[in-house]
């Protein structure tokens, strides 16, 4: 059911909360900077005061769940506004988009991604990620450190590629576009952070964002191509079978766009979030004991796979703090459909709204100690006793996350395979910084000594 639309007429305008209260920080450290305007807020739907671009702010866990939830119906995410407008350059009309064409979309992948078509395919990337993760004996052996982040891409990417792209883009063209990827979140950056300059205006980042969708178009529009007509049910042959609701194939744009965005959903979200977990084992000695004596006691230092899973809940803890803490999909900007109003503010028609899971699920209200990371937080009775939007890494609502049980179990097998085959060091304790691109993402590189667990390991 839809709720009805409170009437605009008795709400009061919102509060502003003026930039020069957290601008010093904003370049600094924007994490705190952000959570400094959540803060003040207060639970308040409040209004930005950034310069020319004025969106509110909206914190409080009732007032998300109306704008994400229960009605989405009037908080679009189309438009060329905020976040979106820039990096609809290269996702185009589609799964990340809105309306008739994303609805379409939706439709058509979202059976490939539900929990039961997930673990169908877990006993081939169980076993692709076993191989992928003993790749790691070479660099045991020679006593060299390896950069985790760059492990991580290389083994996601076989997974994923194998498992839900038919292999249709090898693991090496998927890295290629993995670098493109990493060009686009940065290049992207001048944009987000002046988001009502307009698109014809030219920006630093500009070109190199051009050459890294190219880039991506290179590697990707062949693999598209080859695609039509076969039979399979890997992410692009299931978008060439697919209809749009008045029964019309999807034409190439539309295959060409979700393939993209399929790509890169599926591979820089789980890589850059499992690198802060090293950093953060190095500095909870408890935390990293009590996970490896559960990875031990469930797998007996063999290698994981799904039947294993089940018995793996703290490691399932340890995931849900880490994507509370860097929630990859950090910002879920908004338009106001028609005028409205929320937590009693009044809303004009074509507001930008700012939701963002790295503000809720670190404002001191709702987490004790909210930069600690501590997986108690997601026993089951901790978890029922919390607001359902006080912790929505994976959004909600019509929009919500098509990745989620594939985010879960890959992560899972990944975490626990390593640490089931080596004991792995991290050269240093200091966490990552964040750099707030188009996806949340560590700035620094994480260095990690791999030592093996048993004698057996490297022969
Ligand atoms: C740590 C991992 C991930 C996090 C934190 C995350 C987070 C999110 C969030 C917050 C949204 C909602 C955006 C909005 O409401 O505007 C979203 C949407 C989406 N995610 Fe994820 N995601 C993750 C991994 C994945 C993976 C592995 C996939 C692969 C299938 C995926 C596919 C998608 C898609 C397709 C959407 C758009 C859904 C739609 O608009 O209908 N995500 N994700």
């Amino acid at each position: 059911m839809v709720t009805p639309h409170p009437a605009p007429t008795r709400a009061r305008r919102a509060r502003s909360v003026p930039l020069r209260h957290v601008a010093p920080g904003l370049l600094r450290d924007p994490v705190r900077a952000l959570v400094g305007f959540g803060e003040r807020a207060d639970g308040e739907v409040v209004r930005l005061n950034v310069g020319a671009f004025r969106p509110y702010l909206v914190t409080d866990p009732d007032h998300v769940q109306q704008v994400l939830g229960d009605r989405a119906d009037n908080f679009g995410r189309a438009g060329d506004g905020a976040f979106w407008g820039p990096l609809r350059r290269l996702f185009g009309d589609g799964i990340l988009g809105d309306g008739p064409v994303w609805s379409d979309s939706r439709r058509i992948l979202q059976p490939l991604f539900t929990a039961r078509r997930v673990e169908s395919v877990l006993p081939r990337m169980a076993a692709t990620i076993v191989d992928a993760v003993a790749e790691l004996d070479a660099p045991a052996r020679a006593g060299r450190p390896v950069d985790i982040g760059a492990e991580q891409a290389r083994i996601v990417c076989r997974a994923v590629m194998e498992t839900f792209f038919g292999d249709r883009i090898s693991a090496a063209d998927a890295l290629r576009v993995i670098q493109a990827q990493d060009a686009i979140a940065t290049s992207v950056i001048p944009r987000v952070l002046v988001p009502f300059a307009p698109l014809a205006l030219p920006m630093p980042g500009d070109r190199a964002f051009r050459d890294a969708a190219r880039r991506i178009d290179e590697v990707l529009t062949p693999a598209v191509r080859a695609a039509r007509g076969s039979d399979g049910d890997d992410v692009i042959a299931t978008l060439w079978r697919g209809s749009t609701a008045d029964g019309r194939p999807l034409d190439e744009r539309q295959v060409r766009n979700d393939t993209v965005a399929m790509v890169a959903v599926t591979t820089e979200t789980t890589v850059n979030v499992l690198t802060w977990l090293w950093p953060h084992l190095a500095r909870s000695p408890r935390v990293a004991a009590r996970l490896q004596e559960e990875i031990d006691s469930v797998a007996g230092g063999h290698p994981v796979g799904p039947e294993h899973l089940p018995r793996l809940r703290y490691t399932r803890m340890v995931l849900d703090e880490l994507v509370r803490l860097y929630p990859v999909g950090w910002l879920a900007p908004r338009q106001v459909l028609r005028p409205t109003t929320l937590g009693g503010v009044r809303l004009p028609a074509g507001a930008t709204l700012l939701v963002s899971p790295l503000v809720t699920q670190r404002l001191a209200r709702h987490w004790d100690d909210p930069d600690a990371f501590d997986p108690d937080r997601f026993t089951p009775e901790r978890v029922r006793a919390r607001h359902r939007y006080a912790y929505f890494p994976f959004g909600g609502g019509p929009h919500q996350c098509l990745g989620m049980h594939l985010f879960y179990l890959e992560a899972q097998l990944i975490v626990a395979n390593l640490l089931a085959r080596y004991r792995l060091r991290v050269r240093s304790p200091r966490l990552p910084a964040v750099q707030l691109a188009a996806a949340l993402r560590p700035r620094d590189r994480v260095e990690l000594d791999v030592l093996p667990a048993h004698a057996g390991v490297v022969a």
